[in-house]
């Protein structure tokens, strides 16, 4: 099955908004940096919520190891995502330490950005594509910026992959129909303002994204690498 993620939750309403409107992944931003940011006490508090009802991903971008020790005991995730520029040693080394599978971000802009997906394919359990930020910017994600997804033709899809990247309800299905990916997620496209969900964008974005992968002809398969 294809999953949806709702991605920078950070109040208890919205992040059950997309519980209950059946986010299979739920993503918190740990990152100073973002309108999303949590500590790990906020997540702390919003986690019990959770409770089995969708994955916890917890997302930082370059964290060290005592930073990313503090998330996981505070969030316990069921997988990581890495959003910065972590070498393949680097999430290898995550992946060790926590032993939780990693979704490995990669910016794309065109066919040749697909190349940086080439290092990761030993060391990540999932990739996840977003569109590169614009020069300056302050955050490597969250920019609500979309990619050409026809360049995803060319992708080499040993590793499952999570299609991001400036997506909301109007736009998923179209996504979901060129890229085929075997995931989206969300943060931009279902909020008020930077930093601010909205509960009706959330839900009508997860219609959207179940409604065009139960399109899908033939279905994206199962990945091989489930999460637990
Ligand atoms: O959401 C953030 O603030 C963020 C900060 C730093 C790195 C990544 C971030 N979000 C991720 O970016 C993509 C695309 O988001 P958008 O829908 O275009 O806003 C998504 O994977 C988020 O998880």
């Amino acid at each position: 099955m294809a999953l949806i993620k709702i991605c920078g939750l950070s109040t208890p309403e919205t992040l059950e908004a997309a519980l209950a409107a059946g986010a299979d992944m739920v993503g918190f931003v740990f990152f100073a940096k973002s309108p999303r940011h949590l500590t790990p006490e906020r997540a702390a508090a919003l986690a019990p919520r959770v409770a089995g009802r969708a994955r916890k991903i917890a997302l930082s971008v370059d964290a060290d190891d005592g930073a990313l020790d503090a998330i996981v005991e505070a969030l316990a995730p069921d997988a990581l995502q890495l959003h910065g520029r972590e070498s393949p040693e680097r999430v290898a080394a995550v992946k060790a330490r926590y032993r939780l599978p990693v979704f490995k971000a990669v910016g794309v802009s065109t066919r040749a950005d697909l190349q940086g997906t080439q290092a990761h394919r030993t060391g990540a359990d999932w990739l996840l594509l977003d569109a590169k930020p614009p020069k300056g910017s302050a955050l490597p994600g969250g920019n609500g910026l979309a990619f050409d997804w026809t360049v995803l033709g060319d992708l080499d899809r040993s590793l499952p992959f999570m299609l991001s990247g400036g997506l909301d309800a109007a736009n998923v299905a179209d996504a979901v129909r060129i890229g085929r990916p075997d995931g989206v997620d969300v943060s931009s496209g279902v909020e008020d303002r930077p930093g601010v969900k909205n509960p009706d964008r959330i839900r009508a974005f997860v219609a959207a994204a179940r409604a065009a992968f139960a399109r899908l002809q033939p279905p994206i398969p199962p990945p091989e690498t489930p999460l637990r």
